[in-house]
């Protein structure tokens, strides 16, 4: 059953729209790159897949049923501020996620801690690094047998050490129990490595929905003269430019004209190429 399905889904803040209008589907056992520039609406859209808000239009479906501001049980969340019990020690916390879960594995926990070589399990929470927090919170999130697996930036504040042994531990969930997780992060590198679905959001709407390897062949790079930017056809996401060549980001380009010669993007230029173009619609003026 499909993890996630969106319909012209909305959360306003006052006058504000967080989230808009945003129709998508997340297929099962996939990872989904969530990007977007800041206050793009990332974290709203997660924080209401995971039941902690409720949307002000539309709907979001966790394997069919609405969230209308209610835990999934089949949804576990990572939240960015990693609210983690402070003054426990891990092995109290882990305690604590048991007795308030219904459904709970222990050996699943110690898997995950195993993975990271070894937790403390006597230390108190605040007296671990950025990285083991984050990674003991993850353990908790899969403590619940999740079969979606929600993380907001959950590689931000690690070193790389730590990232990657965080991705490890996501990679081996994914492989091993067909987990879909849904992932939002800045770290476009990282992500290229373990996600093989793109969702794309700017100001609350989506800009881009699919399999990555179908969108970057959707779109290409064409570097040309800028006096003859006319000549070329396809929709044009962004645009660098010099005095006089242009380097145009195009989806569904024709084939280039004669003098322009073509790249394909990679998940870090194209995200980047969107990027761009969602710098140069809030401030016209640096546009190019
Ligand atoms: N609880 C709230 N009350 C009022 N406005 C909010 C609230 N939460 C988010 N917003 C606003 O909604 C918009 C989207 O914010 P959100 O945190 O979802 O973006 P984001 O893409 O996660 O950003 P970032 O990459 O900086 O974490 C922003 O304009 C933000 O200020």
């Amino acid at each position: 059953m499909t993890p996630l399905t969106a319909t012209g889904l909305g959360k306003r803040y006052r006058d504000n729209w967080a989230v808009r209008d945003c129709s998508f589907t997340i297929p099962e056992g996939k990872v989904v790159a969530l990007v977007g520039p800041n206050g793009a609406g990332k974290s709203t859209l997660l924080r209401i897949a995971a039941g902690l808000v409720r949307p002000s239009t539309g709907e979001l479906r966790a394997f069919g049923t609405p969230l209308r501001g209610r835990i999934h049980p089949d949804v576990s969340f990572l939240a960015q501020n990693r609210p983690l019990y402070r003054d426990l020690t891990v092995r109290e916390l882990i305690r604590v996620c048991a007795a308030m879960n219904d459904r709970w594995s222990a050996e699943r926990v110690d898997e995950v801690l195993g993975l990271l070589g070894g937790v403390d399990q006597e230390a108190k929470v605040r007296t671990l690094s950025a990285g083991t927090r984050t990674q003991v919170a993850i353990a908790m999130a899969l403590g619940r047998l999740p079969r979606l697996l929600l993380l907001d930036e959950p590689l931000s504040d690690l070193d790389p050490l730590a990232r990657d042994e965080t991705l490890r531990i996501i990679m081996t969930e994914v492989a091993e129990r067909g987990t879909t997780v849904v992932m939002s992060s800045h770290l476009l590198t990282d992500l290229r490595e373990v996600c093989d679905h793109l969702l794309l959001i700017d100001d609350g709407r989506v800009q881009v929905d699919g399999d990555i390897e179908e969108v970057l062949a959707q779109h290409r790079f064409l570097a040309g003269p800028a006096a003859d930017e006319a000549s070329v056809d396809g929709t044009l996401v962004s645009a660098t430019r010099t005095q006089r060549q242009s380097i145009l980001l195009l989806r569904d380009p024709k084939p280039a004209p004669e003098g322009w010669s073509t790249t394909e993007p990679d998940l870090e230029s194209l995200v980047m190429g969107y990027l761009r173009a969602s710098r140069d619609r809030r401030s016209p003026a640096r546009r190019g």
